[in-house]
């Protein structure tokens, strides 16, 4: 059972759920007439992506590009690399960035950079998750979700070693796991 190793559980499911509503609505409000794009970032936002879009009561489009800095373990490799690009041309568009978790925010800075090259009107960004106490790549955050401890967080699409990401609320893992 993946419940075995949650440490603690911090935000329930009943919480998520507000949040996304809470969300949802503020987004929709705020690109009212405006052509929006959201792009999740693959895999991690999957779970919050596909609760969130259901609350946005406006017109726009879904788009996924996957990246990855943290390779298979707990520590990021410091560079970050696309695997699977944008299908559309977003030139003119209004694109908010759907991510679970920022931590150093190296991986939404390099983002936001490669983002602007491809001529975007508006790039904003919604992140579930903000452990501040990490960061060490400034990065403006328009809608932030929570804010969570330095602790390792799993759950709601957010895994440890691909794991973990099935479990339907977001919690820390139990030190043992990760430092095996
Ligand atoms: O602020 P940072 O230190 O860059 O960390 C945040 C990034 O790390 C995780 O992705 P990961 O590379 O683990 O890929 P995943 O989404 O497939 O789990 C998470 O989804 C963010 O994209
Ligand atoms: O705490 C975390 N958990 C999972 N993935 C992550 N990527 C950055 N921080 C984390």
């Amino acid at each position: 059972m993946i419940e075995n190793d949650v440490k603690e559980v911090l935000i329930s499911r009943e919480e998520l759920a507000d949040k996304c509503r809470e969300l949802g609505a503020k987004i929709s409000r705020d690109f009212e007439g405006k052509d929006l794009v959201l792009v999740g970032i693959l895999k991690g936002s999957v779970v919050f992506m596909t609760d969130l879009m259901k609350e946005i009561t406006i017109p726009c489009n879904i788009e996924f590009m996957e990246v990855s800095s943290y390779g298979t373990g707990a520590v990021s490799s410091g560079v970050v690399k696309i695997n699977k690009d944008l299908d559309m041309d977003i030139t003119g568009k209004n694109i908010l960035i759907v991510e679970d978790i920022i931590d150093t925010g190296l991986t939404l800075s390099y983002l936001v950079n490669y983002l602007k090259t491809r001529g975007a009107a508006g790039i904003d960004i919604v992140c579930l998750l903000d452990k501040k106490e990490r960061r060490t790549n400034d990065i403006p955050v328009t809608y932030v979700g929570y804010e969570v401890p330095d602790e390792f967080i799993i759950g709601y699409g957010i895994d440890y070693a691909e794991k973990y990401r099935n479990l339907p609320y977001v919690a820390s893992l139990k030190e043992e796991i990760y430092q095996k």
